[in-house]
């Protein structure tokens, strides 16, 4: 049967990446996406908008909702102080199969822990998983209508202190409405959006960055 795109991308990287090096695993990701066929990675226009907020954040504890092919995760951990790991869930085996491989070409497999399962069961887990008590960073780029039931969920598990920063993907196109509206309107979060592009396209998207304030 015909491959899938998460495996042909898997298959750019294990040919025209160098191993254990994640810059070139990133790098070779956007080309294949801009070149040959488009895949939903964050990408390097919003991927350094993600860098930057990273670096400044510099969290101990990290969360991705939705791996995908493991781009962001790869994004997000090399950025990451040593000691400190990034928590990504993904829910479609077959994805996560890829992600673990790309993670693993680029290195990174000490500072990552895919876990395979959906965020509203995983969520209510994560300190008796993970031994964690708040998560300092949450990445949000999985379905886009669960950006809102998942952060009110991460509110209710107290995984969010004062301070804690989320950062959502995809908050124009395809858009998350009822997560903008609740994180600009809300007293408990102060958001600021960065405007940027659909990753590998001219059109218009951006990332929102929200602060938890307690
Ligand atoms: C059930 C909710 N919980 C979940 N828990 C764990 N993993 C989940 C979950 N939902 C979805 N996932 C996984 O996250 C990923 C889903 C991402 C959804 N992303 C998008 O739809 C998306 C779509 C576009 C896009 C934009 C314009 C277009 F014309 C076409 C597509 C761009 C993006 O950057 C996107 O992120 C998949 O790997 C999926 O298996
Ligand atoms: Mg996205």
């Amino acid at each position: 049967t015909r491959s899938t795109r998460p495996q042909r991308l898997l298959k750019a990287v294990q040919k025209k990446a160098i191993k254990g090096d994640p810059q070139s695993v990133i790098s070779t990701i956007d080309y294949f996406c801009r070149h040959s066929e488009w895949a939903m990675n964050v990408g390097d226009e919003k991927g350094a908008i993600l860098d930057s907020v990273v670096c400044e954040v510099s969290p101990s504890t990290a969360l991705e909702l939705g791996t995908y092919c493991g781009y962001s995760a790869v994004r997000i951990a090399r950025l990451l102080p040593p000691g400190t790991k990034l928590i990504t869930l993904e829910f479609n085996p077959d994805y996560a199969a890829v992600a673990r491989q790309i993670i693993e070409y680029s290195g990174l497999q000490d500072k990552i822990c895919l876990v395979e399962g959906a965020s509203g069961d995983l969520i209510p887990k994560m300190q008796e998983l993970f031994g964690i008590k708040t998560l300092d960073f949450v990445f949000l780029d999985h379905w886009k209508d669960r950006y809102l039931p998942d952060i009110k969920l991460l509110e209710e598990c107290q995984l969010l202190r004062k301070g804690s920063i989320l950062l959502a993907d995809n908050v124009i196109c395809p858009g998350t409405p009822d997560y903008l509206e609740y994180v600009r309107n809300s007293p408990r979060y102060e958001s600021k959006y960065f405007k940027s592009h659909l990753e590998y396209t001219k059109v218009e998207d951006g990332l929102e960055k929200s602060v938890f304030l307690g």
